[in-house]
């Protein structure tokens, strides 16, 4: 007990460069977690190259960050991406194409802690959307409490466009910062919002110029509470979130049950193949043109 409290001082005190979840590939950490010693405020960076797409490992190592990050008494968490052009790609479509059964319902039991550790993290939580949030880009974003985006990006839950429906908890991410009317039309037409529309909906709060600004203003918002009291100011969230939550956690077992089923679809999986391909056929194009 003792020495976690002496840990987590001198983590508060130092900046933390974390290096627990690493690629098997490259060996490089997935998140980084850097916790600022004046503000106490810890900025967690997706580093997932080429895109951060979520895998069992990225997820598993935002929630352990996101339990630190609870853990050492940070005052704030700022999420963002070490990529300048990616905050977010989604889901990694590698786990959802032509799955392994197994595999796939560790990733969805994964997929939906994640979204619980970050919907329901104690700290305040902002988003620095740095680059393009689609689908699960966006639904990391709109767990978070305040967002601010970078010009000329595009976020939101385009699942219609490659043949998904979002299962409900997803849809309530995007119900809680969107009026109904709006989130319905852009749920079905699977629209991805540019950065100006996003503002312009209230799809994010803010837009920064750069990166930099971009932390500094989630840091502004994460100081707006320097006068709440911690503990009620979460209690309140937690109670605030408690509805969509508990849609959730009270069937996360048929909510698995229905993703597999749909995941496993031959009509999904052909969709989510061509899709995928021409995603690979564009990047091989960008190749050959540089
Ligand atoms: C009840 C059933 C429910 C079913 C599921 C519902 C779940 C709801 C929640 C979330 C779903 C998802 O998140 S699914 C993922 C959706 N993601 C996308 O549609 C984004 C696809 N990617 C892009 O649009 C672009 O890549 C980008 C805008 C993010 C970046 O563009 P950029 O030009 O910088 O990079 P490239 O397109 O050249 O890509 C580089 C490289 O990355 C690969 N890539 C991209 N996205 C993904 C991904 N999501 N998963 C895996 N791999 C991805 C891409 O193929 C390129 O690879 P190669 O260079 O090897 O070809």
């Amino acid at each position: 007990m003792l020495r976690s409290k002496i840990l987590n001082r001198i983590r508060l005190l130092k900046p933390v460069i974390d290096r627990r979840c690493m690629s098997s590939a490259s060996k490089t950490p997935l998140t980084l977690l850097e916790v600022d010693d004046k503000s106490g405020i810890a900025t967690l960076s997706l580093n997932r190259p080429p895109v951060n797409s979520l895998n069992i490992d990225l997820m598993n190592s935002i929630i352990e960050s996101i339990t630190e990050i609870e853990g050492n008494k940070s005052r704030g968490l700022i999420l963002t991406s070490a990529n300048d052009r990616v905050f977010c790609a989604g889901l990694d479509l590698n786990e959802l194409h032509k799955p392994n059964q197994e595999r796939l319902k560790e990733f969805w039991a994964v997929f939906q802690d994640v979204w619980l550790a970050l919907h329901l993290c104690s700290v305040p939580t902002a988003a620095a959307i740095n680059g393009h949030a689609p689908a699960g880009g966006c639904l990391l974003a709109t767990a978070c409490e305040y967002r601010v985006m970078l010009p000329q990006m595009t976020i939101g839950l385009n699942e219609t466009q490659f043949g998904y429906m979002a299962p409900k908890w997803v849809m309530l991410s995007y119900l809680s910062v969107l009026p109904r009317r709006l989130a319905e039309r852009a749920l079905t037409q699977g629209k991805l919002f540019t950065t100006a529309e996003a503002l312009d909906v209230g799809l994010v709060d803010e837009i920064a110029a750069s990166k930099e600004e971009a932390l500094a203003k989630c840091s502004t918002f994460i100081d707006s509470f320097s006068k709440a009291n911690p503990l009620a100011r979460s209690l309140t969230k937690k109670q605030i979130r408690e509805p969509d939550v508990q849609k959730l956690i009270a069937d996360r077992a048929g909510d698995l049950k229905e993703c597999l089923e749909y995941i496993n679809s031959p009509l999904l999986q052909d969709g989510l193949g061509a899709y995928f391909e021409a995603l690979k056929q564009k990047s091989r194009s960008k190749a050959g043109k540089s």
